[in-house]
């Protein structure tokens, strides 16, 4: 492709650069390719304007990037305001096919949820649907494990590509703060964008809840297309002020909760557990719909309602939809229900921040007659405050608190271990995962339910820098093996 076709006007392009034909896009100088053509990007640990030489040593035909490189003025170069964004919406140009229908989600909890509620409700109503996001791609067509939430933009875009060619006409994704804030969306013709909640998550990289919070409300103020719409959890502090960036847009609000008016929105009128499952009523357009949703957890009626705005948001009936959620499965390793020990149910759940740690919790005090257990720890190089409130939660809403490693990553487990620890009192410290979950089995008695939280869908433990095969699933079922269960 024309290196000149992939910028927009406000890019000044290098005369020699004009006529340069250009085979792919790199924004790391250990990926570029022969015929690439090299962003370099300053970043939160680096600049990739360091890694000019090494990109032009692999290959790399010509240089984008937001100032002129020192000493670089010999190199074919583009400069353009903004290289994130540039390099995104190049992105786009480059891998040119998309789904038709494409809906966005964002929030702290809930997303990964709702994009695969989402995409199921779409297959249920006949449309070939993809998720994108924190547990990889997920099409009828295939499965990728995926590890970011939202993927840089260049692999976030060579997907759309690809799924589009593959016939899927239906995409929901995440799209993460991180993502907004580093455009790695942009570029996607977002058709519906859903917001869920916030509350305190990656508090290492955004200054403050603010400026989280207006990361998140990029995805309404700049990314869903003109005349789209915005499906909104109104059950929420923030809620007014996220309906408000939307309709700022003049997109079409589609508020959904306890707090939504039934018109236009989805209200929740009635709401009762029943076993696993929950008894809904819902209003939309003045009409009343009784629903069995067949998931646990107060929270998946949050995300259920999202997910069944996006779907009508985006064209499908809401009668049609809305008997779709009577058939929702859950994102494996969200709340999921995976063994039992003397009668006790045993969950895996993905709760590695606060407000999650505390929702699932509550979702599941109804299943424990006798004791709540709960197994967790939390990751290193992630956010440290979040450590002794967690070990707050746990000690709170739980019976009896097992603390252990997440993905200590580069830092020492104990010390993470500890910081929980000073909040969570009573609680029982067994650092070995594996370990941890075999001791909360063997204690479980009839009445008590037990939950592993914080790694979720999960295949790895994140050690130094060495990814050690470990899934909760797998540790349960050898636990209950061991057992004889
Ligand atoms: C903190 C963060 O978000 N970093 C992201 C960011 O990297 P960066 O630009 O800051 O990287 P950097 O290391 O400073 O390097 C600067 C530039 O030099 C380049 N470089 C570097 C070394 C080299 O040898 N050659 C080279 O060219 C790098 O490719 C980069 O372009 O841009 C990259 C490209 O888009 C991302 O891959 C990278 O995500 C890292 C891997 C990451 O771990 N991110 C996590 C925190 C994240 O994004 N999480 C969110 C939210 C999770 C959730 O709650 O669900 C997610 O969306 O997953
Ligand atoms: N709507 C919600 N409100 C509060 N907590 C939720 C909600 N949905 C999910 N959770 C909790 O958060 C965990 C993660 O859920 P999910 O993966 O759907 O969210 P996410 O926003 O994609 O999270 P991440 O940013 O970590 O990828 C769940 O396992 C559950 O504990
Ligand atoms: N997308 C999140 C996932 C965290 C999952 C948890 N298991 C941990 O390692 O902290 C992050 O990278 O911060
Ligand atoms: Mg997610």
């Amino acid at each position: 492709m024309r290196l000149r076709d992939l910028f927009g006007d406000d890019a000044t392009i290098d005369p020699r650069a004009d006529t340069i034909e250009v085979g792919g896009l790199a924004v790391d100088s250990r990926a570029v390719k022969p015929g690439d053509l090299f962003f370099a990007l300053a970043g939160s640990r680096t600049d990739g304007a360091r890694f000019i030489d090494a990109a032009i040593a692999a290959g790399a035909v010509a240089i984008a990037s937001d100032h002129l490189p020192q000493g670089h003025a010999r190199v074919p170069f583009v400069i353009t305001p903004n290289a994130r964004r540039a390099l995104a919406l190049a992105a786009a140009r480059f891998f040119s096919r998309q789904p038709a229908t494409i809906a966005a989600v964002t929030g702290t909890s809930g997303k990964t949820s709702v994009a695969a509620f989402t995409r199921q409700i779409w297959q249920r109503l006949g449309h070939s649907s993809a998720s994108i996001g924190t547990i990889g791609l997920v099409s009828d067509k295939r499965t990728v494990y995926g590890s970011l939430t939202t993927p840089d933009p260049i692999a976030l875009h060579r997907q759309l590509d690809e799924i589009a060619a593959d016939g899927v006409t239906h995409l929901a994704f995440e799209a993460s703060s991180h993502g907004l804030d580093q455009y790695r969306l942009d570029g996607v013709r977002i058709a519906a964008g859903g917001f869920t909640n916030l509350s305190r998550d990656h508090m290492d990289y955004h200054p403050d809840v603010a400026h989280y919070l207006n990361a998140k409300l990029r995805l309404f103020r700049d990314l869903v297309a003109a005349g789209g719409a915005a499906v909104i959890s109104a059950d929420h502090d923030c809620s007014a002020e996220v309906i408000a960036a939307a309709r700022a847009r003049g997109l079409r609000i589609i508020a959904v909760g306890r707090n939504a008016d039934g018109g236009e929105g989805i209200r929740l009128a009635d709401a009762a557990i029943e076993g696993f499952a929950q008894k809904l009523v819902l209003e939309h357009r003045g009409r009343t719909h009784a629903i069995r949703l067949p998931l646990v957890g107060e929270f998946q009626i949050e995300n259920a309602l999202v997910a069944a705005g996006l779907a009508i948001g985006t064209g499908s009936a809401a009668d049609d939809v809305f008997g779709c959620l009577e058939h929702l499965e859950g994102a494996k390793g969200r709340l999921e229900l995976v063994g039992e020990r003397n009668g006790a149910p045993i969950f895996v759940d993905y709760a590695h921040k606060p407000d999650a740690l505390a929702k699932a919790l509550q979702a599941l005090r109804p299943y424990a007659k006798r004791r709540l257990v709960v197994i967790f720890g939390a990751g290193g190089d992630r956010d440290a405050g979040k450590r002794p409130i967690m070990g707050a939660i746990a000690a709170e809403n739980a019976d009896s608190v097992i603390v252990t490693d997440d993905n200590p990553r580069s830092e020492r487990p104990e010390a993470i271990r500890a910081a929980i620890l000073a909040t969570a009192k009573g609680a029982r410290e067994i650092g070995d995962r594996a370990a941890a979950i075999r001791a909360g089995i063997a204690g479980l008695e009839p009445g008590d339910a037990l939950v592993v939280a914080g790694k979720g869908h999960e295949v790895g433990q994140i050690i130094g820098s060495t990814t050690l095969p470990f899934s909760d699933h797998e540790a349960v079922a050898k636990a209950l093996a061991a057992e004889g269960a």
